[in-house]
């Protein structure tokens, strides 16, 4: 099993009546989904993205990679929400906390902040650079800002070696910067029309950087392939993705609004932006939807441990576990035990860890929090991309049981319009 959902800590709040309510409701949507009768089903290219993706662009991708590998010491990705998130998430999630060398993936447009743009070009000076554009629209303001100033600076560097350093991944045919990118002859790459942005972290949007990065991204795609069958199941029963939509919708349905994405392992804080982005921006419209958050954990106990155990009573939790001790890293012997220790010794910090994890659930369980527990075998691209898989389908099946269109995000709108004639954007003058 690539993943689990144990119900331990969430049988003493949902009962199984509950679930089997929903059973029809659950192959309901999965017909939606999978026959793509439902709102929003022009979106659903991810669903067997995995399994269909093209093997010569695939081979296009891994041969660009290589070149920017050989070239740059940094490659910047310059991206905002779906366009970049995918890449953190599994970036953090699978490479060391500190850079042992290779290609160092740093980030750009996901800000208006003048003072960062100037610490990362005091940063790449004296470095061999290459950037990465993506934005699915080619409109997005943030992006669109950082790539002018980053072009820039890479042209007065580079002159015309600059084209070579720069790949644009973009729509097909719309968007200003697929204009750009033909017109400057940068080699690019196509995000499909049928994903969105937060579904699109298995296509180019996180393919090339990840495989600038060194990761390989053919284990990542076959765990999401792995999930893709696993979780075509139609039945509740069968389906752990569908399992952890309706136990979400059941909370939701009972006043449980917050989920609180927890795990106590830092190289989790990429996933957890991620996670944030893909259910927040899914279900968070007519007025509904589970406010997604989430935390760090043992870090957080000691900054949020007070409120989950004891504050206002409408959180539920999902916790993420990694069954291998992947580190080995153990607690030495010390004669003096001055820090009294020594009652530690021999136990490796996973296991110290995982109590600390048991403990914490007992806590929540017994200060009146669900807890979701998703158990992971361990950490690789294999069990990362099928986990990305898992929240995807889970994702699109938790905003159909709750009535909305998992695929749009018309709320995002509403400050662009504001910002756009505050700044006197041409065709947005305030009338
Ligand atoms: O890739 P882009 O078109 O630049 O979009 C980047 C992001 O911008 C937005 O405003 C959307 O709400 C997100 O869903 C999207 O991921």
């Amino acid at each position: 099993m690539a993943l689990t959902l144990n119900r331990k800590y969430i049988e003493g709040f949902v009962g199984q009546v509950e679930l089997d309510a929903l059973a029809d409701f659950v192959s309901a949507a999965h017909k939606k989904i999978h026959n793509k009768t439902g709102a929003g089903a022009e979106f659903l290219g991810w669903l067997d993205w995995p399994s269909g993706m093209d093997a010569s662009e695939l081979a296009r991708l891994e041969e660009t990679a290589l070149k920017l590998r050989e070239t740059a010491d940094v490659l910047v990705v310059i991206g905002i929400g779906g366009s970049y998130l995918g890449t953190k998430a599994v970036q953090d999630l699978l490479q060391p906390a500190f850079n042992l060398g290779g290609v160092e993936v740093v980030f750009a447009g996901q800000n208006i902040s003048g003072r960062y743009l100037d610490d990362l070009l005091m940063y790449l000076e004296g470095k061999e650079v290459a950037l990465n554009v993506i934005s699915k629209s080619g409109t997005t303001t943030e992006p669109a800002i950082a790539f002018r100033i980053l072009r820039n600076w890479m042209m007065e560097k580079y002159g015309e070696e600059a084209t070579e350093r720069i790949v644009v991944s973009t729509d097909e045919a719309a968007g200003a910067l697929r204009k750009t990118a033909d017109e400057a002859g940068y080699t690019s790459f196509v995000i499909p029309d049928d994903i969105g942005g937060r579904y699109s972290v298995l296509t180019p949007v996180g393919l090339l950087p990840l495989a600038v990065a060194g990761i390989d991204v053919r284990a990542l795609l076959k765990g999401a392939e792995e999930a893709e069958k696993a979780l075509s199941a139609s039945s509740l029963e069968d389906n752990a993705a569908y399992l952890y939509a309706a136990y979400r919708q059941i909370l939701n349905m009972r006043g449980y609004s917050v989920e609180v994405f927890a795990s106590f392992e830092p190289a989790m804080a990429g996933i957890n932006e991620w996670w944030k982005q893909l259910f927040g921006e899914s279900e968070g419209k007519q007025g509904k939807g589970v406010f997604p958050a989430s935390v760090i954990y043992s870090t957080d106990l000691h900054s949020m441990g007070q409120y989950l155990q004891d504050g206002r009573r409408m959180l539920f939790e999902t916790m993420v576990s990694f069954v291998e001790d992947q580190a080995k890293m153990e607690i030495p012997f010390d004669d003096e035990n001055g820090d009294g220790l020594n009652y530690l010794v021999d136990k490796s910090l996973h296991e110290v860890n995982q109590q600390a994890m048991e403990a914490t659930a007992m806590a929540h369980v017994e200060g009146g929090v669900p807890i979701l527990a998703l158990e992971v075998p361990k950490i690789d691209e294999y069990h990362t991309g099928y986990l990305l898989y898992f929240f995807m389908k889970a994702c699109a099946m938790s905003a159909y049981l709750s009535g909305v269109n998992p695929f749009d995000q018309p709320g995002v709108e509403q400050y662009k319009q504001n910002m756009f004639e505050l700044l006197g954007k041409p065709g947005y003058e305030k009338k």
